[in-house]
């Protein structure tokens, strides 16, 4: 027995090659949704949050037969993709224009070249890019694949061409081993939850059965985008000081790093801070010692007077376009949202929205229907370990005026925040993170109240229509009597007369009441004798 390891180092692209599960590829079925997913959300980042209205295409193909290969086509009508990055974007893994504070959807600089990576263990074709940025003279077209070994992007082919007509945004292609019949459900879900958080998108499906499915846009109007911040002294920790000092200017002061790289900070405050942390505002920063930032570091993140995080690097889907959705999709009978206050956890902003839809075409069922949504994705698997789930779970919904044994209700909850507390690269389920948790909660229960009232008042409608039907019931009586009266006992007068003041009498209550064909069915059912 030999008692020596053999040590080596592997690149990103390896890892994720050997673990794609922890990016969410982790069978044919899930990668086929996975891959789709990753397209479309770099579709959405590239319009939206750019103020474009997205028209979002998406193709899928079966291309083989002997073995279930699909064509996978996203095309976006967004801001492009400057040529000279366009390799490194689609083929080198932690290669993202989204490490910044501001919400996105993408966050971590993997997701695409995760799907490469799957793409090419089972098949040999290249990944394919066309593209033109904003006001670009030409189109630009590309065939890649990953070095995986050296996590770079090997160009197969490139190429441009002239562009005529002002076209801007990106068509990406790739081909990928899929499972359409398990993967489908969750496609489709996937597509209906991404255009319910999006009303203002239109998209464009087409399956490999060949069926089409057309989303069109519902409004014009746009949640407003959110802006790049600086970091929140809160947010800090050792190395992202050593890293921001880094790139100072040699004589850049203490006060003076802390005043121009973080929100938050005045001059007043600096001092404040840099007194606590027993150091001179004057000091150059990076001749701070590692002790020296170590304190810096504990005052940031103790100093009890900064204000809290800036929510303008947020961007809320807003009540009303939540309520859109919502009804749109579930024609419910009551539909209601809320959008949260801004609150933070470790320097980072987040809000919460709670949408909720209840009755009318919801299919009831024992637990209410859950939409998870974060930074406008929605999250379709894993979803009983998310925080979400934990805090729905805990409702009393006899609190708020839901009886009913089996629920026709959907709770829609989205999270918006720089950074969003994902469980894995996959983005599937929120961790509990304490904060989050709570302002969840509330969130529910805030909308919760206006469904409460909703529910009191539809009560009383019920009860007061019970009653009256009930009164209903003796109308057939009460002209028979009548029809005796006024007729003098004339029997053979009398049936005519009797069914003319009964019908009367109930085009009045009828009329009065608004009461509906159903009911009105209901009545005439009754019998004086059953009375
Ligand atoms: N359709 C597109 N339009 C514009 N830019 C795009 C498009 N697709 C990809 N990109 C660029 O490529 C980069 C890398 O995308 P990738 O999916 O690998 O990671 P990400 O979106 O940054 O993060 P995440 O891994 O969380 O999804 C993006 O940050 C974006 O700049």
């Amino acid at each position: 027995m030999s008692a020596k390891e053999k040590f080596t180092s592997i690149s990103p692209a390896e890892f994720f090659k050997r673990n794609p599960e922890l990016a969410g590829f982790s069978n044919p079925a899930r990668a086929m949704y996975q891959a789709l997913r990753e397209l479309v959300e770099n579709a959405l980042d590239a319009t939206d949050v750019h103020e474009i209205l997205p028209s979002i295409k998406v193709i899928i193909e079966r291309t083989s037969q002997e073995k279930e290969i699909y064509r996978l086509t996203v095309e976006d009508n967004g801001i492009g993709i400057p040529p000279h990055v366009v390799p490194d974007a689609f083929g080198r893994v932690l290669y993202s224009s989204k490490y910044v504070l501001r919400q996105t959807r993408g966050m971590y600089g993997l997701g695409v070249k995760a799907a490469v990576l799957y793409s090419q263990m089972y098949q040999d074709k290249p990944i394919e890019i066309t593209t033109a940025p904003l006001n670009s003279k030409r189109i630009y077209s590309f065939k890649l694949k990953i070095d995986v070994t050296k996590n770079e992007p090997i160009i197969y082919e490139r190429g441009s061409v002239n562009n005529d007509t002002g076209y801007h945004g990106t068509s990406v292609s790739m081909y990928i081993l899929g499972d359409w019949m398990r993967a489908k459900s969750r496609v489709y879900e996937y597509i209906k939850r991404t255009y319910i958080i999006t009303p203002y998108a239109e998209f464009y499906f087409k399956d490999p059965e060949g069926n089409v499915v057309l989303y069109p846009r519902l409004t014009n109007k746009m949640p407003v985008p959110p802006k790049e911040v600086k970091p929140h002294p809160y947010g800090v920790d050792i190395e992202l000081l050593k890293n921001m000092i880094s790139r100072q200017k040699e004589d850049t002061t203490v006060k003076e790093f802390l005043v121009k790289e973080f929100q938050s900070v005045g001059e007043k405050t600096a001092l404040s801070v840099i007194e606590m942390a027993g150091l001179d505002p004057d000091k150059r920063v990076q001749k701070l010692t590692d002790d020296q930032l170590s304190k810096l570091v504990d005052a940031m993140k103790n100093f009890p007077d900064f204000r809290p995080p800036s929510p303008e690097a947020l961007s809320t889907i807003g009540a009303d376009l939540i309520e859109l959705g919502l009804k749109q999709t579930f024609n419910p009978e009551y539909v209601g949202a809320v959008t949260r206050r801004p609150k933070a956890y470790q320097g980072h902003p987040f809000i919460v929205e709670v949408g909720l839809a209840y009755g009318g075409d919801i299919q009831p069922s024992e637990e209410p229907t859950v939409l998870r949504y974060a930074n406008k994705i929605p999250l379709i698997y894993d979803e009983k370990s998310d925080v979400v789930w934990k805090v729905v779970e805990e409702i009393d919904w006899k609190r708020y005026g839901i009886e009913d044994e089996q629920l026709p209700l959907v709770v829609m909850v989205h999270l918006c925040s720089t950074k969003v507390p994902y469980k894995s690269a996959g983005k599937e389920s929120i961790a509990d993170v304490e904060e989050i948790e709570k302002e969840i909660r509330n969130g529910i229960m805030e909308a919760s109240r206006s469904l409460k009232t909703f529910m009191t008042e539809k009560r009383k409608e019920e009860e007061a229509r019970k009653r009256l039907l009930t009164y209903l019931k003796y109308i057939p009586e009460l002209a028979r009597s009548l029809s005796i009266f006024v007729t003098d006992g004339k029997k053979e007068l009398a049936p005519k007369v009797q069914e003319e003041i009964q019908n009367k009498m109930i085009d009045l209550v009828v009329t009065k009441l608004n009461i509906k064909d159903k009911d009105l069915e209901l009545f005439k059912s009754y019998r004086v004798e059953t009375l």
